[in-house]
């Protein structure tokens, strides 16, 4: 077999790792790590050698011969604000994000450990719509506080992979149509797109926005600074209490909503009464993102792994529908989203973007 793309995306809790070939994809694997594994590791970067040993273990059982590999495609992590599309790793971006210059998130590993593969095999790396797309409206940087400028942090690759789909099933084109496009996972993230561009974020590993089940969405400001003045903490333990520790599993310790649906069919009042109140802050950052686009809104689609919980989609679509038809595709097309913003340079419908190069739309004001 030829034409080989190997395909890297780590998580916080795993490394899913495929190979595709010729449009097909002929091998993948989601590598679980356990809390024990992970937590002996200081930080997200030394943890590479590990997750490449695991990598390296799967590629030996599909007997591919190195000759044989065309390209490696990592997901891209916190690099600094960069318009979507397919990237060539080069050694700036590595070194960014192995240095966490702009913050430290698991996805940060996928644009290393493609480099590194394709170093061993001669070939070029790729990363694909990192988390950091930024595509904003110059207005949607605006914080209301000089200094802060808001930042285009999401799910960017799968928005826009399941965006194209929903909209290609239905006979229209991304870079023709407005969605809101809701990831609902671990984290959540809500994006208003405009015609083949995310103008707004609703930035939720920032705390920006809904609970989610780990983490905080926005706070009360003057509440928060207090509590963080009582409890005497460092900027790290803020960051690890806004995406780690907040929403759900501080309501409930849980973390699985599919834990926690099943005790709301159980009659658990408590449990219900926590994920409600995660649907109705989703719909109201929905309603948010319809107004950045005016109210033009052709689908709004929930994905992520918590669409797959019928109670959880009918508790946001009874509060949203009114403003658009709303779609769910249940889980996530990361990897063969990446495998395809390789496909597209290969077949030259794009050019691989230069990171050094990239620049993104800001405002000309003084
Ligand atoms: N069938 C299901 N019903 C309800 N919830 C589910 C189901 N399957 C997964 N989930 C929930 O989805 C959440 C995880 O979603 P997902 O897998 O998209 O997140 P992740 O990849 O870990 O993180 P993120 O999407 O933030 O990058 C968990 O809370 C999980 O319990
Ligand atoms: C995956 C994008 C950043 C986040 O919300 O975790």
């Amino acid at each position: 077999m030829e034409d080989i793309v190997i395909v890297i995306n780590p998580g916080s809790t795993s490394t899913k790792v495929a190979c595709f070939s010729n449009g097909a994809l002929l091998a993948d694997e989601t590598i679980r790590h356990t809390t024990d594994e992970i937590s002996k590791f200081e930080g997200i970067a030394e943890q590479l050698t590990y997750r490449k040993e695991m990598i390296n273990r799967f590629i030996e059982k599909q007997n591919i011969k190195p000759k044989d590999v065309q390209a490696v495609v990592g997901r891209g992590g916190l690099l600094r604000p960069i318009p979507g599309g397919t990237y060539l790793v080069d050694e700036t971006m590595v070194e960014d994000l192995k240095s966490a210059k702009y913050g430290s998130h698991a996805s940060n590993l996928g644009g290393v450990l493609a480099y590194e593969f394709s170093k061993k095999y001669g070939i070029p790396a790729y990363i694909v719509d990192p988390v950091v797309v930024d595509e904003f409206h110059p207005l949607a940087r605006l914080s209301g506080l000089k200094g802060i400028e808001r930042r285009s942090v999401g799910h960017a690759l799968n928005q826009k992979a399941v965006g194209r789909k929903i909209l290609a099933d239905n006979g229209k084109e991304y870079e023709k149509s407005n969605i809101i496009v809701a990831h609902l996972g671990g984290g959540i993230s809500i994006g208003a797109h405009q015609k083949g561009e995310m103008v707004d974020v609703v930035n939720g590993l920032d705390g920006e926005g809904p609970y989610s089940p780990e983490r905080t969405g926005s706070l009360p400001l003057i509440d928060f600074a207090a509590y963080i003045q009582t409890e005497d903490m460092t900027i790290k333990e803020v960051k690890s209490l806004i995406a780690g520790k907040g929403g759900i599993k501080s309501y409930l310790n849980e973390i699985d909503l599919r834990i926690i649906t099943e005790q709301i069919e159980n009659g658990d009042k408590k449990a219900q009464y926590y994920i409600d109140g995660m649907c109705y802050q989703i719909s109201k950052s929905i309603g948010e993102m319809a107004t950045v686009l005016a109210g033009k809104v052709d689908y709004i689609i929930l994905t992520g792994g918590a669409s797959y919980s019928e109670y959880i989609v009918n508790q946001i679509k009874k509060n949203t529908e009114w403003i658009a038809p709303v779609e769910v595709y249940a889980g996530e097309m990361e990897m063969s989203a990446l495998y395809q913003g390789a496909v597209r340079i290969f077949e030259g419908k794009e050019k691989a973007r230069d990171y050094k190069e990239a620049k993104i739309r800001k405002a000309e004001v003084n």
